[in-house]
């Protein structure tokens, strides 16, 4: 090995971060100082805010990029060379020279895609493996055939850096894989951000991983719509995005909001639980029907008086409301008045909530001409006594009566979603046939995930008259960007946050915003981020919505992401053939059809980086019975070693299974030179925990499993999206046939692992 070639990498690798502690001490003054300036006004509040918040996001990227800051070099034909890495840096001279490239600026794109077959103008690419600050080792190859000159660091294996990545322990922390992209995976991550891109992939082929970069590229290229708008990544389960969850910010990127389909009902903690067949009918499409027949329903009518109540004592000719108004007696609100309020409310389309000011304005109009014709009537025929002022004083003390509010409240109630769904549950009999009205029905209890569908469509169909506010926030608005102008003038040379590569400009604010859009800016600088923000706002839309795990959604919450994202730009990451949930939905196509017809993409990736082949082929026979022609992915790579299964004597199941999870905590374990000691999973039905934990070291039943301990217990359901070094699936054919399992959960199961994979049966007995 040539220590020429590596000392002159170090020499170099250690500039880089000497410039990332020089660029982090700026960040950390100017945060420091901006906060500590003494404001009075809101113009002097307002730039403090905004340059707060450009020197912590500054701060954050830069902190969040220490490790493995460099990892690549790419030397052109014509001698020119880049080095690439997490973020792209500038040197501190006048011409401000490139010193690293981000890894997502065109300049870097052929250290991903270059082959000896289509070099792209490449000689060599080089991979630089660090420890901390310290450059470990060095993978070359060469690209251009005809060059002979060499380095000494020559790799004979191409994939020698990847599969190292692949092989190394699993932390219970998902790690980017920034450094070895691979050519299928980079199309989909730089794809253009307009329309609905689909990416498909058996287990293990880098959905999670590609969407996530796609997320990080996104916002590097689309930054100043991205970061007001923010990205929302939607993942299956709390757990699955706690161990995803440090892969953006490792890329330099924060303002991704992250979130179960659970937690989209701001306000709305969804912690219940429900049957399969319950989640099945709340997901069905015709719910949305359901809700409209439910909120019509509430828009009532009189029924008949009882016997002996009206006017003249007797049975009314037609059904009315008796109202007793406070000053003038008994008025009648027939029932021919309310349905012409009625109609003339919902032909104004609006939202039920919204609507009912025109119900309630009707509603007066037909009491007050009533109560007119009653006081001024000429007792001689002729035409009523009463002038216009009268009429409208008498419409004042109309529309001013607690008992006509009583009488509009009972006809057309102001209802929350909460109280919509909630009667809905209690009593779905009139929607529902009986089986699936069973199913659902509940009186009390914490809401659960399929609930947040219903109450999000619910909001909708019910609108909140929140017209005092958006004025307020309006007038608001439009001091903010008076004040902007004059932040404009004064952030003249500021920069945005991109010290990049040659490729993009270093951008003065002054040239990319006008008043407007900096008033948006400071207003989230104001308070938090665009990401937190949305989070608090069931009404955000998204600039980006990414889904993980996408066939499991029902179409419920299909219709809810949609709301989420007018503009449609989305990317969708999902395998048919792990699909667990009953309410998932069908095809790609029956899903995006009725929001964009055929115009969406579809990708898809076919190797899988996680599971060796021998487990791969031992998942994917689990799956032939039911679809014998069944192909898994191609698994990069073997390690020899077939599943193990073994079978355990009636009543000793905890045992069996814990002697598997020690020899797979050893299989973790052992043969790494670069130490870790992994992490290793017991899959098992959850009505087998108790009995298990008592079993497993450091293992509790029930909660929210803690994906850093070595050794977790986990349902099928809750293993979905993650991986392991060894897995220990208990009582696989329970798993399989079991109402709340399935054979897609069982493959999920048997396809998490990255080494080491035991099968543990109780015998029959
Ligand atoms: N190019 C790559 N370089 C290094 N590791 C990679 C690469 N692509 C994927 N991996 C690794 O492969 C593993 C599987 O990736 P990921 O979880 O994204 O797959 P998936 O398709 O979402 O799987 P599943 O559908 O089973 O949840 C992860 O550890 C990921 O880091």
């Amino acid at each position: 090995m040539s220590t020429e070639e590596l000392r002159d990498e170090q020499q170099f690798v250690t500039r880089l971060y000497e410039r990332l502690d020089t660029l982090r001490e700026q960040a950390e003054d100017a945060v420091a100082t901006t906060m500590g300036q003494v404001t009075t006004g809101l113009q002097a509040r307002v730039e403090r805010d905004v340059g707060v918040a450009e020197h912590t996001g500054r701060l954050s990227a830069l902190n969040a990029v220490d490790t493995g800051l460099c990892f690549g070099r790419i030397d052109h034909l014509d001698g020119s060379r880049h080095h690439i890495g997490r973020i792209g840096m500038r040197a501190d001279d006048p011409q401000h020279t490139p010193l690293l490239v981000d890894w997502r600026a065109p300049v870097a794109r052929p250290f991903y895609l270059a082959t000896g077959h289509e070099p792209m103008g490449l000689r060599r690419r080089r991979h630089i493996t660090s420890r901390d600050r310290t450059v470990t080792a060095l993978h070359d190859e060469l690209l251009d055939l005809a060059d002979t000159t060499r380095t000494g660091h020559e790799s004979h294996d191409a994939d020698e850096v990847l599969l190292a990545a692949l092989g190394a322990a699993r932390t219970g922390r998902m790690a980017d894989i920034v450094r070895t992209i691979q050519a299928e995976q980079d199309r989909i991550i730089r794809a253009p951000r307009h329309g609905v891109l689909v990416v498909e992939g058996g287990p293990g082929t880098g959905k999670t991983a590609v969407a996530l970069h796609r997320a990080a590229y996104l916002l590097y290229a689309h930054r100043e719509q991205l970061a007001r708008r923010a990205v929302l990544i939607v993942g299956p389960n709390p757990a699955f995005l706690g161990y995803i969850g440090e892969v953006l910010p490792s890329l330099g990127e924060t303002g991704v909001l992250l979130a179960t389909p659970g937690e989209l009902f701001p306000g709305v903690h969804a912690t219940g639980t429900d049957t399969p067949e319950a989640a099945e009918v709340k997901g069905r499409a015709a719910m949305a029907e359901v809700l409209v027949r439910a909120v019509a329903d509430r828009q009532s009518l009189p029924e008949a008086l009882p016997e002996g109540a009206g006017e003249e004592g007797g049975t009314l000719p037609e059904p009315a409301l008796e109202i007793d108004h406070e000053e003038y007696g008994t008025l009648l609100l027939h029932r021919e008045m309310a349905q012409e309020a009625r109609d003339r409310a919902r032909s104004t389309g609006l939202p039920h909530n919204l609507a009912r000011p025109h119900f309630a304005f009707r509603v007066v109009d037909a009491l007050t001409a009533q109560l007119a014709d009653r006081l001024g009537a000429d007792p001689y025929g002729g035409e009523n006594l009463l002038g216009p002022d009268d009429i409208a004083q008498l419409a004042k003390e109309v529309a001013t009566s607690a008992a006509v509010h009583a009488a509009v409240e009972e006809l057309w109630p102001e209802l929350t979603p909460q109280r919509l769904v909630a009667d809905l549950l209690a009593d779905p009999a009139p929607y529902l046939a009986p089986g699936d009205a069973e199913a659902v029905r509940r009186t009390d209890g914490p809401w659960t995930p399929a609930d947040v569908p219903l109450l999000d469509e619910a909001a909708e169909l019910l609108g909140a008259d929140d017209s005092a506010a958006r004025a307020a926030a309006e007038a608001e608005r439009q001091d903010r960007i008076a004040y902007a102008r004059g932040v404009l003038e004064l952030s003249h040379g500021s920069q945005t946050y991109e010290f990049e590569d040659e490729e993009s400009e270093v951008l003065a604010a002054h040239d990319v915003i006008d008043a407007e859009r900096m008033a948006d800016r400071h207003e989230e600088a104001d308070h938090r981020s665009a990401a937190a923000r949305a989070a608090a706002d069931r009404t955000w839309a998204f600039g980006h919505v990414i889904v993980d795990e996408a066939q499991e959604l029902s179409a419920m919450a299909w219709r809810l992401l949609m709301r989420r994202c007018p503009t449609r730009s989305m990317t969708l990451v999902g395998d048919p053939a792990q699909t667990g949930d009953a309410a998932g939905c069908g095809t790609w196509q029956e899903i995006l059809g009725p929001y964009v017809g055929d115009r969406w993409q579809h990708a898809r990736l076919g190797v899988n980086y996680r599971t060796p082949a021998e487990i791969m082929e031992f998942a994917a026979e689990l799956r032939r019975d039911r679809d014998p022609g069944f192909e898994p992915p191609r698994s990069v790579r073997s390690t020899g070693a077939p599943p193990r299964e073994t079978t355990a004597e009636p009543g000793r199941l905890a045992g069996a299974v814990a002697a598997a999870a020690a020899e797979g905590r050893r299989a973790a374990r052992d043969g790494r030179p670069e130490g870790g000691e992994g992490r290793t999973a017991v899959i098992a039905p959850a009505r087998l925990h108790p009995e298990l934990a008592a079993a497993l070291p450091g293992v509790r039943a029930g909660g929210e499993p803690d994906l850093t301990r070595p050794l977790v217990l986990l349902d099928p359901r809750a293993a979905k999206g993650l991986e392991f070094d060894s897995v220990v699936v208990a009582e696989p054919d329970l798993i399989r046939s079991a109402s709340a399992y399935g054979v897609n959960d069982l493959y999920v199961a048997c396809t998490r692992a990255t080494r080491y994979l035991a099968v543990v049966s109780s015998a029959a007995g």
